[in-house]
């Protein structure tokens, strides 16, 4: 058994201001989404790897990923995320377990993928998260409401990780519902189906602002090797 990964790359990167989709800005002499691609194409249980892309650069990042094998597809994506990888969902061959993991993502480790996807298959779903390490207040009109328990608080990432039928099912039931969301799992806890969490790490950042990519380059340099080796 293998999985399929989503890989949702058809955003703007509009908080990152630079002057071109963030995930194609480099990293060691190599575009973002090539890091991210490599880490699925170097697991063994994954099999096949589609994207979501931004029409005008289906061309560049078709380019870009020629050398993977993996690479099955690219799907021109939406105005939100969620509808770039409902995109991909809707054309992608049935299969037993589906990954959906965020283009600007490149540092996700190889335990964790693995984690995932036994997660997916006890329990049909399971994301990767790290404990919320601040403290974290509800503030209204820059007064403090008040302070949430930050033993409950955990900050989600990606990959995330559905049977197959589970996400085709919570992915139809958002879009009868007009429900948008900002990750995948809030889809599936919408049918009520419970989701499990994975212990991730810290490294596994989202590429959001332009401050990420020195903790970027500063991970790559404590790994001492090149992401995508
Ligand atoms: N319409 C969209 C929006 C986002 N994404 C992808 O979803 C991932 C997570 O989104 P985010 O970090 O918010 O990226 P952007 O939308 O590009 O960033 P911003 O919100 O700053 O514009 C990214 O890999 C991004 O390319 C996508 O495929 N389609
Ligand atoms: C799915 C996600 O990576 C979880 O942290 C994130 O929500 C996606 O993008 P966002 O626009 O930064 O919320």
């Amino acid at each position: 058994m293998m999985y399929t990964v989503i890989i949702p790359a058809a955003g703007q990167g509009k908080r990152m201001g630079s002057d071109k989709n963030k995930v194609l800005l480099e990293l060691n002499q190599r575009p973002i989404i090539f890091h991210t691609v490599s880490r699925f194409e170097q697991d063994a249980s994954c099999n096949a790897i589609y994207l979501a892309a931004r029409q005008e650069e289906l061309t560049e990042l078709t380019t870009i990923l020629q050398g993977f094998t993996k690479v099955k597809g690219l799907v021109v994506g939406g105005s939100e995320r969620q509808y770039s990888i409902h995109n991909v969902l809707k054309t992608i061959p049935p299969c037993e377990v589906v990954m959906v993991h965020d283009a600007a993502r490149p540092f996700v480790s190889h335990e964790t993928l693995t984690q995932l996807y036994d997660g997916a298959l006890a329990r049909k779903a399971a994301i990767a998260a790290v404990q919320v390490k601040d403290t974290i207040k509800v503030v209204n009109d820059l007064i403090i409401d008040h302070t949430l328990d930050r033993t409950t608080l955990w900050q989600v990432q990606t990959p995330q990780a559905f049977a197959y039928d589970l996400l085709m099912e919570a992915y139809s039931q958002a879009e009868r519902d007009g429900f948008l969301g900002t990750d995948d799992a809030s889809l599936v806890e919408r049918l009520g189906h419970p989701v499990s969490v994975v212990v991730s790490d810290y490294d596994n950042i989202k590429l959001t602002t332009p401050e990420d990519l020195y903790f970027a380059e500063a991970i790559m340099k404590k790994r001492g090797i090149e992401c995508s080796e």
